[in-house]
Formats: structure tokens, C-alpha cells, sequence
């Protein structure tokens, strides 16, 4: 079985201000336990990784075929496809307590594909783990391959024997955002499954979850800019609350924005009042002292001016298509000079707004 449910999509996140260290302390709890204390200290993407697959929050069409497969005892080589923070982690370690219970961790060898030390040393690894023959309840082992991607087509091929010498005793999952970068012969053997962005709906009841065990102090439209920019991927929408948490008693929508250094819905629309109203080199000079001001990457405009205008249906199609498409040609240039990005972007405005002729039905 095939389980597509969406496309990849590139996700790369600017630096944020605040910076999230994974050892954020928690608060005014100093007369816990030890336990507790180190509980405390955990990020909380770890902390609240699910357990099971019924505590996982989305994509059941998934974890129920998973989880027939394991009872049925017919588990197949896996693949977990789909953006950052969707959880395909987390299913996978979720599926290893099932199949093996509290003695999971040494039924389970999780390896890094993109290991600098190359394929050799995680083919080695391999073969010393799936060579040893154990008798288990469940009748094989588990090897999770995360950042398959980041293989070579060479070394992917070498994979593809190892995977077929010890399919007797061992069960791969290999986990990747781009499944294109998979080479087919080793798609063929696995049973694919696709992450798609997380839904907000499935994403708020999580984070109210954990507002409500950290007693967290955030208003709703805090809750609702959380939502917007982690876009699907929940370990983001963690880590950016457990950011604003240890940084601010009370978190609401401006916090989340300064936290995460990407520009307020405000923000926008300064950007665009000065691009529309004002002539070339003021509107110029303006973003670019907000820029460097408000310390915004020009990636974080790019990417909210694209959000503006998808919906900014006011404004005449052919131009609002001409500046669509040139914003993301200044995105796909990210890289260059930040300088020259934004004169393209401000000229690609202006002949935009200069645009006459017939409309077009988007
Ligand atoms: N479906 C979910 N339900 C509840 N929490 C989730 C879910 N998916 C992800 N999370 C949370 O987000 C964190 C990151 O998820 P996970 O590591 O499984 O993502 P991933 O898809 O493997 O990401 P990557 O591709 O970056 O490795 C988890 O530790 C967990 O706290």
C-alpha cells in the first residue's frame, strides 16, 4: 500500500533572535525532585514526544496501517517521507515500543545517513547489528535510517543489497523529507508513507495540551501566530513556544514574532505602504533600515509578501501574478546579496503596480 498524502516542501527557517538551546531551564521550580528537575530541563520536543501511536495527534491513516501491519506480524521495510516536524520520528519510536515493548531501545539501531563518516562506516554499522541472529517475540530488528536523502545515489545503491541480505532479520525505516531524492530501486522495496504538514486544528489541541501542563501564560492570538508560522511542523511550534515561555512571563502574537524574528502582520504592511506610496529609493532606504532594525532576514519578507499578496485579491491579477512570480524568483535566489534582492523585489513592485491592460482570472 501506497500512502501518498502531500508534496515536500523546502522549509528553511531563519536564525531566531532568541535562540533555542534545548536546555532552556524551567521556572521557579527549584525545589523539585532530581527526576523532575531533569524533566524540566528537557526540550520539549522531547518531552512530549508521543509515546504511542494513539498519542500521536495526526495522520491516522497512517499509524492505523502501521499498526495492522504489526499486529497482523507482517511488517514491511518502511519509508516516512514529508517536511521537518511531522512526526515521522516519532511514529517509527512509537512503532518500536509496540512491537517490543519496554525492551525496545535494544531491538532498535537508529543511524544518521547524512553521518559524516560516510557509508562505509553505516554499512559497517549494519551488518554487525543485522548480522546477529537473536530470537525476539517480534522476529526481527529494527534499523531506522533517518536523512536518507543525504545519500549518495552510491551509496543508496550499496544499500539496496544490504537491505536485501538481511531482510530475514531485520526491518528498515527509512526516513527522508524529499522522496525523489530516494533512488527507485530502493522506494521499491519499502512501503512508502507520506507526512504531510501537520493540520492547525491537530497542532492547537497539542499545544493546549502542553500550555496546560506548563501552565503557560499566552493569550489567544499568541496561540494563533504560533500556528501560523510553524506552518504544519510541530517541533517548530514547540520550540518557539518553549522560547517565548523562558523568555517571557506573558506571551502574546508580538512576543511569538520577536522570538522567531519574522516580521508582525504590521510589519507587512509597512512594507507595503512604503513600496506603493513612496518613490524607489526612500521606500528602499525604508525597509532596509526595518530590516536592519527589526533584524529580519530578507528570506522572512520574501516569504510574508508572498502570503500578503496570494490573498491580496483587491489588487489586479496580471500584476498581482507578475509580482508573485517574481517574489519567488528573489526566494529562489537566496544566497546573493540581500542588497540587490531587494531592489529586484521593490523594481518587480513597481512595474507591477504600473501594469495596464486586461485582467486576468486567477
Ligand atoms: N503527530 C504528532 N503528535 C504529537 N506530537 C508530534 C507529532 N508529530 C511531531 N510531534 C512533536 O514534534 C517533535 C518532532 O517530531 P518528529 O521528530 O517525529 O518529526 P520528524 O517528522 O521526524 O522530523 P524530521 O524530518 O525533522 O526528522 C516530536 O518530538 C513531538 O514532540
Amino acid at each position: 500500500m501506497d500512502s501518498d498524502h502531500m508534496e515536500c516542501s523546502e522549509d528553511e527557517r531563519p536564525p531566531s533572535p532568541i535562540k533555542f538551546s534545548g536546555t532552556i531551564k524551567g521556572k521557579g521550580k527549584a525545589s523539585k525532585g532530581f527526576t523532575s528537575q531533569i524533566e524540566d530541563n528537557l526540550p520539549w520536543v522531547e518531552k512530549y514526544r508521543p509515546q504511542t501511536l494513539v498519542e500521536l495527534v495526526s495522520h491516522k491513516e497512517i499509524t492505523s496501517t502501521v499498526e495492522r501491519f504489526i499486529n497482523e506480524g507482517r511488517v514491511p521495510h518502511l519509508l516516512f517521507y514529508g517536511p521537518p516536524g511531522t512526526g515521522k520520528t516519532s511514529t517509527i519510536l512509537a512503532c518500536a515500543r509496540k512491537l517490543y515493548g519496554d525492551d525496545w531501545r535494544s531491538m532498535v539501531m537508529e543511524l544518521n545517513a547524512s553521518d559524516e563518516r560516510g557509508i562505509d562506516v553505516v554499512r559497517e554499522q549494519i551488518k554487525n547489528y543485522a548480522g546477529t541472529r537473536k530470537m525476539f517475540s517480534a522476529g526481527f530488528k529494527l534499523i531506522i535510517l533517518d536523512e536518507a536523502d543525504a545519500m549518495t545515489q552510491q551509496a543508496q545503491n550499496a544499500l539496496r543489497r544490504v537491505v536485501e541480505k538481511y531482510t530475514k532479520n531485520v526491518r528498515f525505516c527509512i526516513i527522508c523529507n524529499y522522496v525523489s531524492k530516494i533512488i527507485p530501486a530502493l522506494q521499491s522495496r519499502c512501503t512508502r508513507f507520506r507526512f504531510s504538514p501537520i493540520e492547525q486544528d491537530q497542532v492547537k489541541s497539542r499545544l493546549d495540551f502542553i500550555i496546560q501542563s506548563e501552565k503557560v501564560n499566552i493569550t489567544n492570538d499568541g496561540i494563533s501566530a504560533l500556528l501560523k508560522l510553524s506552518g504544519g511542523d510541530m517541533r517548530r511550534a514547540l520550540n518557539v513556544l518553549q522560547a517565548c515561555h523562558s523568555a517571557y512571563d506573558f506571551i502574546n502574537a508580538s512576543v511569538v514574532y520577536e522570538c522567531t524574528g519574522n516580521p508582525e502582520p504590521t510589519d507587512v504592511e509597512y512594507i507595503v505602504n512604503t513600496m506603493s506610496k513612496d518613490e524607489f529609493s526612500l521606500a528602499y532606504s525604508n525597509i532596509n533600515k526595518m530590516r536592519i532594525e527589526k533584524g529580519f532576514a530578507l528570506q522572512d519578507i520574501v516569504t510574508e509578501l508572498f502570503k500578503y499578496f496570494l490573498n491580496q485579491h483587491d489588487f489586479p491579477a496580471k500584476s498581482r501574478v507578475y509580482f508573485l512570480d517574481k517574489l519567488s524568483q528573489v526566494e529562489l535566489g537566496t544566497g546573493s546579496s540581500e542588497k540587490f534582492q531587494l531592489i529586484s523585489l521593490l523594481g518587480s513592485y513597481k512595474i507591477a503596480i504600473g501594469m495596464d491592460g486586461e485582467d486576468m482570472v486567477l
